[in-house]
């Protein structure tokens, strides 16, 4: 299965309006005339104007059909600043810091998917998560009865053996640091529903630990024995097993000895993390070690599709992640 393949031809069959935040950013640049020349979504670039037309210059791209925004001058600053500041008026913030936020280019994508203006946002290439996060946190906020958003990595695997055909998904890798156990088993829900609408897997759902069934003591492991209790009672179609370990997740002869009658246990195609430390160490590992292609952070339970890139990225990851974000905002 050629899963980035898939998702540029389904972005291609119904064309979305991506807004990238950071025109500054060559790679930026370089994308928005590759997503536009693949057909992979319309695409609108927040900057400033001649800086963008002379990076696309110097590198020999063509930004023909790329829409180009310059927040601070745009018409749309007075609508944004009112709707900003009426979102956000009970915490305090006067109309000044309003429109300050506002002609932040990653406030000002976010709301442009709140107003209708376009279907969804890649951005971070130059912004660590949190300042992606924010804006959407506060303008889009989470979609009806999700409380916390979370990510999913798809990793794609170069060993077929593991996963679905070597395709794993993996949470929370970006966005909680330290998630109680009702967030955890949320985490596990949404995941195994990202897993199932965006790649098509069957999910089967491992909620990692450093024991399995009970073969290690701490108040770390007691937080993921009750998120599968959660998980299981709240889903009761969803398989999903833990706390297990790693290894008694993904191989059949160690989840035979150290989890044995597990559904899941040797078989699982999901991994949740018990927090953001593992999650994030955990992908970038199978990323450089196993040379897996990891893609996303893919943003879940927004109600609007927002993601996120690594700082790392390439010209190909954004444009990869922006078939994925045009697929959600068709999935919407
Ligand atoms: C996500 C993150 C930015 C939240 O920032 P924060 O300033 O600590 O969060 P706050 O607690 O002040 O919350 C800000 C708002 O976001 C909301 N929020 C925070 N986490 C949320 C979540 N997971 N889902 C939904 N809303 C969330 C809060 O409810 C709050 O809303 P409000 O302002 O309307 O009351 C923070 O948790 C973070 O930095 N996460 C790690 C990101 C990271 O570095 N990842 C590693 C690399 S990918
Ligand atoms: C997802 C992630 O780890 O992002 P970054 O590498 O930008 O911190």
């Amino acid at each position: 299965m050629d899963v980035l393949k898939n998702f540029k031809e389904k972005a291609a069959a119904d064309l979305k309006r991506i807004v990238y935040a950071e025109g500054y950013d060559e790679r930026i640049v370089q994308a928005a005339a590759q997503a536009t020349t693949e057909k992979v979504a319309a695409v609108t670039i927040l900057g400033k104007e001649a800086e963008i037309k002379a990076t696309a210059k110097e590198t020999g791209v063509d930004l023909t059909g790329v829409e180009i925004i310059e927040p601070e001058n745009s018409a749309y600053i007075t609508e944004f600043t009112d709707k900003f500041y009426e979102l956000r008026k009970h915490k305090g913030i006067s109309k000044a810091d309003a429109e300050k936020a506002i002609k932040d280019p990653l406030y000002f994508g976010t709301m442009m998917i709140y107003t209708d203006k376009a279907d969804g946002m890649v951005a971070g290439a130059a912004n660590a998560t949190g300042n992606v996060l924010r804006p959407a946190f506060q303008i889009v906020k989470t979609k009806p009865g999700i409380s916390t958003v979370s990510s999913a990595m798809i990793m794609v695997l170069k060993d077929k053996s593991f996963g679905q055909d070597g395709i794993m998904v993996f949470s929370d890798c970006a966005v909680n640091p330290a998630p109680n156990s009702e967030q955890l088993a949320e985490i596990a829900a949404t995941t195994a529903d990202t897993a199932s609408t965006l790649v098509n897997i069957d999910p089967q759902v491992a909620m990692l630990s450093f024991s399995t069934k009970g073969s290690a003591r701490h108040d770390n492991v007691d937080n993921v024995v009750r998120a599968v209790k959660l998980a299981q009672e709240n889903n009761p179609d969803l398989k999903v097993d833990g706390e297990m370990q790693a290894d008694a997740a993904l191989v059949a002869a160690v989840a035979q000895k150290k989890a044995p009658g597990s559904k899941v246990a040797g078989q699982a195609n999901v991994l949740i993390f018990p927090d953001l430390q593992s999650g994030n160490i955990g992908y970038k590992l199978v990323q450089r070690l196993a040379g897996a292609e990891a893609v996303g952070p893919i943003l879940q339970g927004l109600a609007a599709p927002i993601n996120d890139l690594s700082r790392g990225c390439s010209v190909e990851d954004v444009v990869n992640l922006t078939a994925i974000t045009a697929v959600q905002a068709q999935n919407k």
